[in-house]
């Protein structure tokens, strides 16, 4: 996603990516693998927002993937609950698996997207964290997981921000802002159709088009 033959400068388009579930299931520790390589040792409860960004080439682009580490904590996120959802382009759910609260609580930051007017079409994708702790208590919760990423079409990674790779972290964002890119080129192209579409000028073309001129 890196390589480019051509440099445009001063192309650059922002991708905001929402990352959203309870507190403490590692929103803050994927978000920063993700833009420096590295799991932080020590990590404090978010309140209202962090933001990490990471700069991308896809193709001859550069994207600026601009993350919203949220507040997990409902008394952290009151204030700013309006400001995450304004303009977002993605939405990674987070839930840790040793905490199956934090699984059951799914379907409530779905519903929260839905009250903010994300549609369908907003690509998300779900990541059950902590993968270095799983056990066989939990194997189930796991599965059941997978089971609800499938049924509202989303991407499922087990994934661990202590242990998993750049590499790894890489493939759950790269996905994102592929889905992102395809919407954009298709929206672009939509407008290139509409503005293309040929006005029916002359008598002729407007016969033909079944236009009347009185
Ligand atoms: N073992 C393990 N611990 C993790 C992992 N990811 C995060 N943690 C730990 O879980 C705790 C909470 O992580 P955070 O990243 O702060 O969680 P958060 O979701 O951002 O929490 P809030 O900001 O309160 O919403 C920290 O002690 C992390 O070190 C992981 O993959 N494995």
């Amino acid at each position: 996603m890196d390589s480019c033959e051509f440099w445009i400068p001063g192309i650059c388009r922002t991708c905001k990516i929402i990352v959203l579930g309870d507190a403490g299931v590692g929103k803050t520790s994927l978000t920063h693998l993700y833009c420096t390589g590295r799991f932080p040792e020590k990590t404090d409860s978010t309140i209202g927002v962090d933001f990490r960004e990471r700069l991308l080439q896809v193709g001859c682009e550069k994207i600026k993937v601009q993350l919203w580490d949220t507040a997990g904590q409902e008394r952290f996120r009151k204030c700013m609950v309006q400001h995450y959802y304004r303009n977002v382009h993605a939405v990674v759910f987070v839930y840790d698996v040793t905490n199956v609260a934090s699984f059951r609580s799914l379907p409530l930051w779905m519903e929260e997207c839905q009250q903010h007017l994300l549609g369908p079409d907003v690509p998300r994708v779900l990541v059950a964290n902590k993968a270095d702790l799983v056990t066989t208590r939990v194997a189930s919760t796991i599965e059941q997981a997978r089971h609800l990423a499938e049924v509202h079409s989303m991407p499922f990674y087990l994934f661990s921000a202590k242990g998993g790779s750049r590499e790894q972290v890489d493939a759950i964002f790269s996905k994102l802002v592929q889905q992102i890119s395809r919407q954009r080129g298709k929206k672009t192209e939509a407008v290139r159709c509409i503005k293309l579409t040929p006005k029916a000028n002359t008598v002729e073309e407007k016969k033909e088009k079944g236009i009347c001129n009185c």
